[in-house]
């Protein structure tokens, strides 16, 4: 939202925000039975995907869905009780996002989301992940994702980046963006300091390339 003549707030017009709005609008209007459905189906997906490509000993970093995202919150709980290390985020101004080991007690936090109040990891637990889902309203065929509007995860995998080549292992996580079916487009706004995930996951199409 931007302040317009007289301080009152109107809806931004700029393209990203423009689809935002549409996008959270058709999620809103989702009948919550399917949605439901949908949410579990993509959960499955996680787990299913996680106990094939990497085991028990892996971390995995998540996030505690809103009610309308396309994520099963009760797969975050089946996949920390596989054993696998489960984190997730925890918002800081202006910062790269902290992360908590889950599950943990939790509050209301800012925008709806749940905040997790166990210890803070620090910035720098994303690196030792396999895999973390990054949130997404859409992704498009070359794997830009359009997210919340914060910045909060562009900050986050700008540091991984440099992770690809590095001296050691030179891995790093694996990016799956959960999006309902519809949420896949042709094209998003990119800017350069979008990084591109490697997977979507769908209800339908499950985990796949997002490069099409
Ligand atoms: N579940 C979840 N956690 C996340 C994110 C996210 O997208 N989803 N974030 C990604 O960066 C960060 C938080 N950033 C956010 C920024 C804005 C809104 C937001 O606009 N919320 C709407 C409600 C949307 C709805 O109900 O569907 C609002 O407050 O009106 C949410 C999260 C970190 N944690
Ligand atoms: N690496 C970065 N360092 C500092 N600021 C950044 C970085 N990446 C993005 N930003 C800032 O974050 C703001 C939001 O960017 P953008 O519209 O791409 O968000 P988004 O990808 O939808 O949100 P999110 O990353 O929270 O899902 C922009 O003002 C941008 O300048």
């Amino acid at each position: 939202m931007q302040d317009g003549p007289g301080g009152q707030r109107r809806p931004s017009t700029e393209p990203k925000a423009v689809l935002r709005a549409e996008l959270g609008r058709a999620r809103r209007a989702t009948d919550p039975r399917q949605r439901a459905a949908d949410r579990a189906a993509v959960g499955r997906h996680v787990l299913a995907w996680v106990a094939e490509r990497t085991g028990p000993d892996a971390v995995v970093c998540g996030y505690l869905p809103l009610p309308t995202e396309p994520l099963d919150p009760a797969a975050l709980d089946r996949l920390a009780g596989t054993g696998v290390t489960v984190l997730v985020p925890r918002v800081r101004p202006d910062a790269p996002l902290d992360w908590c080991r889950y599950p943990c007690p939790t509050a209301a936090g800012p925008f709806g989301i749940r905040e997790p109040l166990g210890p803070a990891l620090g910035t720098d637990a994303v690196r030792t992940a396999d895999a973390v889902l990054v949130p997404a309203l859409a992704v498009d065929r070359s794997g830009t994702r359009l997210g919340r509007g914060g910045g909060h995860y562009d900050r986050t995998l700008a540091g991984l980046a440099g992770l690809a080549g590095l001296a050691g292992t030179g891995r790093r996580p694996v990016l799956l963006s959960p999006v309902f079916d519809g949420e896949l487009a042709d094209h998003l706004p990119a800017e350069p300091h979008d990084v591109p995930v490697d997977l979507v996951v769908t209800p339908l199409g499950g985990v796949r390339p997002a490069r099409r």
